[in-house]
């Protein structure tokens, strides 16, 4: 085989005969499409074998050269796709029985002219005429072939043993030749499947690219999206923030008048207080005063009456000496006369005492009036319904104002447009009194009685729209402060009742505006929160889906997916207070609350402890299709001891919460019943454990080990593990047995378990003491191409990293720990490598981690459950196994499919077979 400057690869080869060279085939292919001849050419082999070892058919002569046969090889024209992409229509060999029939038609005409040549010379020995060139003798060819089988022809031995030998030896060197084709045909179909493998790869690369990069241009016009929202909420934040500090500007500016107005009125009271107590000390003054002048006008009354009493004495005298001296009559009257006179100053005594008693019962009667006015409380004024309503509405109204920013702004909005229609309203009634001052100015009043009514009437009009305006801002104001008006003291809110309880058609006219207010703001309130709903329920679906396309970007990069499970809370937990740590906080979030504030992680699914062993696997069951498509797939779980993991991977210890483990059993059986018309497939599994840092076959009971004898070459037998070419992990020196059905496996499984090693801790009564690790691999056969798919499903149940502390480990079980812990150490040094892309990963640390090479940062579909605990004694672990997990997510898996075509599935049988000294049929190759 040679290559030629084109590239191209040519292949000849010549074929001989008795010795001689009696053809030289020639066959240009692409590359890629020598195969074919090779394979034609390779077919004559046996026909050699059976036409020339014919018994009585000894050739006569070995230099007779079959120059004339046809026997050049069509040049191979086959344009068509390389088989791996498409070997469900292409079959390389398809055209071998036509290329048989072809050269068993070009021996027939060589066996056809060698009994020609040799009747010619059976004829030349008799003595008959021969002319073997003559048309004649050649038209008559095939019938004189058909007489010479009837015709016994005799060789001379040495001729005949002669030819024999060199026959004999052609037949050596075909088959040599022939053998040596083979391997040629070996290296060609490497060849060509490789070159398949690296024309589909690219092909599959260049279609993820390309859905790589719709995904991303998808990323980036939803990103945009996200992006202009969020400006747009950036945007009304920063404009309700503005709001925000203008209203406290007015609140504080409204403060500051409140309490201006608070000093003014405590100084107009203290001044009041000082003119009361002014008039009450002159009161009291004039109230000394008169009862001085009393005392003096007592005295006064007292000296009168002495002098009355003097008199009248006098008097009494007089008349007892008017007896004796009648005759003395000039001096009685003149007595009488002083007697009258003496009268006369006591009459006007009497009635200035008068005067003085009714001057000092008034003032005693104002004194008292004005101390009474002093002591007594200010009578409570009744309450109108509308001054118990007005506070209620108004605080309810500020309530809602307050809770809902929207409403707020909605309250300002009235305000400002009360204001100006208020200023409006105002200016209007300004102008209106100021015209009808101007028409009152000109006199022509009498002249113009209609006009002034008109005017009159449209003054009181615009006063009352005025009033409107006015008791629609002392609500509103109120509505916005939250004050409630005191009616008894404010001015404005005595007004407003003023208004309000002029009568009864306005006071529920009042009452009415402000509830139609109320009713319209708790509409609008609503409407709000409405929108507020739906654009919180838009955003936290936005958000959902911005993650979940992130996380399908990330599948298609290659990443392994995480999945964090929270189980629902212990007894023991329970029992030590159950205080909750964890929370989910959407489909793909969850926080942690440690001392320094929450934390959040991000994973591809977040289930919490109402999550059934059903709604796990719905996530994990794409994985099960792919491992029996032909991929590495690895299921496994991680977690601190008492987490979940077993729960997770092999369900509760009755079976009623099954877990991964025999789900996936019962899902491979039956995607293969599924497909069972177009595949012929083979289920097989192996299970170990990882047990003290020593791989344990657990198909192998640890009793039934230690009776069984030893193998015959004297070596113990050893689990080990290994990589193939492909980078796929086995377990060379384990046990693999075949399953053909769920139940079959189920109950493999159940054995396998049964030689587990577990064990009761203080923090979980059957705590994995090892890792456990359950193989299946599926092969199937495609019935139509014959392509042979291998995969792998990986089921891993890892032992719980532990605190001897914590779990009370003592004597073997703080060893079993310490392996426990040893090896996850060395998984979270494979982990922090990976994710870092250190050059070097210590796969090698530990028996773990070779178990996990192909899983992590191989060639797998890998899946990481990490299982941690709610609680809040826990916290610490659970930071630890989140952390993990975060950092696994970031590893990057590139998974291959596992496919071989027929014939190459063939030819590796068939050196299979062919190094275990076992014979090969020819019809196998
Ligand atoms: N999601 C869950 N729902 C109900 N019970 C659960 C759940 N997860 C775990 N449990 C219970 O919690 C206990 C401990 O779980 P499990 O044995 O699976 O932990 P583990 O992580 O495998 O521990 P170890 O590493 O020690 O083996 C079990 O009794 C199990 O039934």
């Amino acid at each position: 085989m040679y290559m030629n400057s084109s590239g191209a690869e040519s292949g000849s080869y010549s074929l001989t005969f008795l010795g001689k060279k009696v053809g030289r085939h020639h066959a240009v292919a692409p590359a890629g499409k020598q195969r074919a001849w090779e394979t034609t050419n390779r077919s004559t082999c046996p026909e050699d074998l059976e036409l020339s070892s014919r018994p009585g058919r000894a050739p006569v002569s070995a230099s007779h050269v079959l120059e004339d046969l046809p026997g050049s090889v069509p040049e191979l024209k086959d344009e068509r796709p390389c088989p791996i992409i498409h070997n469900t229509q292409f079959d390389p060999y398809e055209d071998r029985p036509a290329a048989v029939r072809h050269h068993k038609t070009l021996w027939m005409k060589r066996w056809a002219a060698f009994r020609r040549w040799i009747g010619a010379d059976h004829r030349k020995h008799t003595g008959q005429d021969v002319n073997p060139g003559s048309s004649e003798s050649q038209l008559s060819d095939s019938s004189e072939a058909d007489r010479s089988q009837d015709v016994k022809i005799y060789i001379p031995y040495e001729s005949a043993e002669r030819c024999i030998n060199q026959i004999a030896e052609d037949m050596g060197a075909l088959k040599r030749k022939h053998l040596e084709k083979v391997h040629e045909l070996e290296e060609n179909f490497q060849l060509t499947a490789r070159r398949n493998q690296e024309w589909t790869v690219q092909r599959l690369r260049s279609h993820h690219q390309n859905k790589l990069n719709i995904l991303r241009r998808i990323l980036d016009v939803y990103q945009d999206k996200v992006e202009k929202r969020n400006a747009d909420w950036e945007r009304r934040v920063e404009a309700l923030n503005t709001r925000n500090e203008q209203l406290l500007e007015e609140q504080r500016s409204e403060r500051r008048r409140s309490k201006e107005e608070a000093l003014q009125w405590h100084r107009e009271k203290s001044k009041m207080l000082e003119l009361f107590s002014t008039r009450l000390d002159v009161l009291h003054s004039h109230q000394a005063s008169t009862l001085q002048e009393l005392q003096m006008a007592r005295q006064e009354v007292g000296k009168i009456q002495d002098m009355l009493m003097a008199s009248s004495q006098e008097q009494q005298e007089a008349a007892e000496e008017g007896e004796s001296t009648e005759n003395n009559g000039l001096s009685a009257q003149q007595q009488t006369v002083a007697c009258n006179d003496s009268e006369q100053p006591l009459e006007g005594a009497k009635a200035r005492l008068e005067e003085l008693k009714e001057s000092l019962y008034q003032r005693e009667r104002e004194i008292t009036e004005l101390l009474e006015a002093q002591r007594s409380p200010v009578p409570p004024v009744p309450q109108s319904p509308c001054s118990v309503l007005l506070p209620t509405v108004i605080h309810k109204a500020q309530a809602l104002c307050s809770a809902v920013p929207e409403a707020r702004a909605l309250l300002d909005l009235m305000i400002e447009e009360n204001r100006a229609a208020l200023v409006e309203a105002r200016d209007k009634l300004d102008r209106e009194q100021m015209a009808r001052e101007d028409s009152i100015s000109k006199e022509d009043k009498a002249n113009d009685q209609e006009g002034f009514a008109e005017s009159e009437s449209s003054m009181s009009l615009l006063q009352e729209t005025v009033r409107g305006y006015e008791v629609s801002y002392l609500a509103l104001d109120c509505i916005k402060t939250g004050e409630s008006p005191i009616i008894n003291e404010c001015d404005t809110v005595a007004e407003l009742e003023d208004i309000l309880g002029q009568g009864t058609i306005r006071t529920t006219e009042g009452v009415k505006s402000v509830g139609q207010q109320l009713l319209l703001l708790q509409d609008q309130l609503k409407q709000v929160k409405d929108e507020k709903k739906k654009i919180i329920d838009n955003y936290t679906s936005e958000r959902t889906m911005r993650k979940k396309y992130y996380n399908m970007v990330e599948d298609m990069k290659g990443k392994i997916r995480v999945c964090c499970r929270i189980r629902p809370l212990s007894r023991t937990e329970d029992a030590q207070g159950g205080a909750i740590a964890v929370e989910k906080i959407d489909d793909f979030s969850v926080s942690v609350d440690t001392p320094r504030g929450p934390r959040e992680f991000q994973f591809n699914k977040v289930f919490t402890a109402e999550a059934s062993q059903e709604d796990l696997f719905q996530d994990t069951n794409r994985l099960i299709q792919s491992a029996i498509d032909g991929y590495n797939v690895c299921i496994f779980a991680y977690g601190q001891t008492g987490s979940g993991k077993t729960f997770t991977m092999v369900g509760d210890k009755d079976q009623k919460n099954p877990g991964i483990m025999p789900r996936s059993f019962n899902a491979i059986f039956d995607i293969i019943r599924e497909n069972s018309t177009k595949f012929d497939f083979k289920v097989s599994a192996y299970m170990l454990e990882l047990y003290n840092d020593r791989l344990q076959d657990l198909f192998v009971s640890p009793a039934g080990e230690a009776n069984a004898q030893p193998p015959s070459h004297g070596q113990v037998r050893r689990v080990e593990i290994k990589r193939n070419r492909k980078g796929v992990v086995f377990a060379q020196g384990a046990e693999t047995k075949e399953a053909s059905s769920a139940q079959e496996l189920y109950t493999l499984f159940l054995q396998a378990c049964a030689n587990r090693h577990i064990s009761a801790t203080k923090m979980n009564v059957e705590s994995s003491r090892s890792h456990l690790i359950v193989c299946i691999m599926v092969e199937s056969r495609n019935r139509t191409n014959g392509s042979v798919s291998t995969g792998k499903l990986s089921l891993v149940d890892l032992a719980g990293s532990e605190r001897a502390a914590k779990t009370g480990a003592k004597d073997h079980q703080l060893k079993e720990a310490n392996s426990i812990n040893k090896s996850l150490s060395a998984l979270g040094d494979v982990i922090s490598a990976l994710s870092a892309e250190l050059p070097h990963v210590p796969y090698r640390n530990s028996k773990l981690t070779q178990v996990m090479q192909d899983s992590l940062g191989g060639n797998a579909k890998t899946l990481m459950i990490v299982n941690i605990s709610p609680s809040e004694c826990n916290l610490e672990e659970t930071l630890t196994s989140l952390v993990y997990a975060t950092r696994v997510k970031a590893i990057t898996n590139n998974a291959q499919r596992h496919v071989e075509s027929k014939e190459i599935a063939q030819l590796k049988e068939v050196i299979i077979r062919l190094r275990s000294g076992q014979t090969v049929e020819d019809e196998d190759v």
